[in-house]
């Protein structure tokens, strides 16, 4: 990714899975090695209760942003860029852990984490998904909401623990393996008792990051977060309310990609470069200076299902000029060129 500014990207991971699959239990895991190696982490915690009992576990030293009483994926969307960007600007980490509630549904936070990119680089780098083994084969039999939201979190991962494996006998092991690949064709699977990763799991995470490739199978076309969330008691919002204009779309494969522009760009040519992304690209967004308007003026811009939006913005502080786009099986380099291009053209 190309990243204009002189911060360093801070990585961002995301810790995933259903409720007691053992995230915590993984992100102590993380949280020992990034300090093993020198690296700074701060943790970004989302609880469904008024109380975050999971940040007790964690050493006090590491910074933390605790977001309770709702879950991050939609009551409070928004709110997560400007903690992440927050507890960035606050203790420059090198990397930022989100654990997500079990009823956080992981596309929407994908929105949520490259939305924070317009304020500070960050890079979306994986998304882990911790699966209760025993829970995933219960559930698997009784079918019904919870086990759509598990499907769900399986399907949005770049690496899948299958987790709480002692409790699994051989057979069963397998059941729950074979049934979790259905799901998601793509992410490594590795099987775990209280998420002990080997050396050369933690290494693909903590040293090389990894770039984000979202895998998903795409049986359902038709993907509603309304209809697909499960709620604990204390998230109370509107089941209903407005989702259905980021909600629309299959998640097959689902990728990310990140650009810092480095120059203004023209603002008919970035139009019509916008208008003319591939139909695999169906989400893309930042923030633009066009060349050609008087003051060199800023812009917020939108793109969904080839429709565009620009609107004028005096940001307070420092924005950067950056574009995210979020998609299926689109191809880096052809937008990457394209953009080359137009940060190039006179
Ligand atoms: N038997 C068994 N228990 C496990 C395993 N991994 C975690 N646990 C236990 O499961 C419970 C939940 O683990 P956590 O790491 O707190 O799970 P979590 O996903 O953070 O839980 P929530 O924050 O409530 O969603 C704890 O009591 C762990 O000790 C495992 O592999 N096997």
């Amino acid at each position: 990714m190309a990243n204009t500014t002189n911060k360093p990207t801070v990585d961002v991971h995301v810790l995933t899975g259903f409720l007691g699959s053992g995230k915590t239990t993984l992100l102590k895991r993380l949280l020992d090695e990034y300090e093993a190696q020198g690296k700074k982490a701060a943790v970004v915690m989302n609880e469904l209760g008024d109380v975050n009992l999971d940040g007790l576990e964690v050493e006090s030293e590491v910074p933390m942003a605790e977001m309770l009483g709702g879950c991050i994926c939609c009551s409070i969307r928004g709110d997560l860029s400007m903690e992440l960007k927050l507890l960035i600007d606050e203790h420059q980490p090198d990397v930022v852990l989100i654990e997500a509630t079990g009823a956080a549904n992981p596309f929407e936070m994908i929105d949520g984490v490259t939305e924070t990119a317009m304020y500070t680089p960050v890079e979306l780098k994986s998304i882990i998904v911790v699966v209760d083994g025993p829970e995933l084969l219960a559930r698997s039999r009784s079918g019904g909401q919870t086990f759509k939201l598990m499907k769900e979190q399986i399907r949005s991962g770049t690496r899948l623990l299958l987790n709480k494996a002692d409790r699994l006998a051989g057979e069963q092991l397998v059941e729950a393996e074979q049934l979790i690949r259905e799901i998601n064709g793509y992410a490594p699977i590795l099987a775990t008792v209280r998420c002990a990763v080997d050396s050369e799991w933690l290494g693909g995470i903590v040293a090389f990051g990894e770039a984000i490739e979202l895998h998903g199978n795409g049986n359902e076309k038709e993907h509603s977060h309304a209809k697909e969330h499960v709620c604990g008691p204390a998230c109370d919002h509107d089941h209903h309310h407005d989702h259905a204009h980021h909600a629309h779309h299959s998640h097959e494969h689902v990728m990310a990609l990140t650009h810092y522009l480095s120059q203004p760009v023209d603002s008919h040519q970035f139009e019509a470069f916008l208008k003319s992304l591939p139909d695999n690209v169906y989400r893309a967004k930042g923030v633009v200076t066009f060349r050609d308007s008087e003051t060199a003026s800023r812009f917020l811009f939108q793109y969904a299902y080839k429709e565009t939006d620009f609107m004028r913005i005096t940001p307070q502080g420092k924005v950067h000029d950056v574009a995210v786009f979020i998609g299926e099986h689109f191809s880096r380099e052809h937008l990457l060129q394209e953009l080359a291009q137009l940060e190039t053209n006179e």
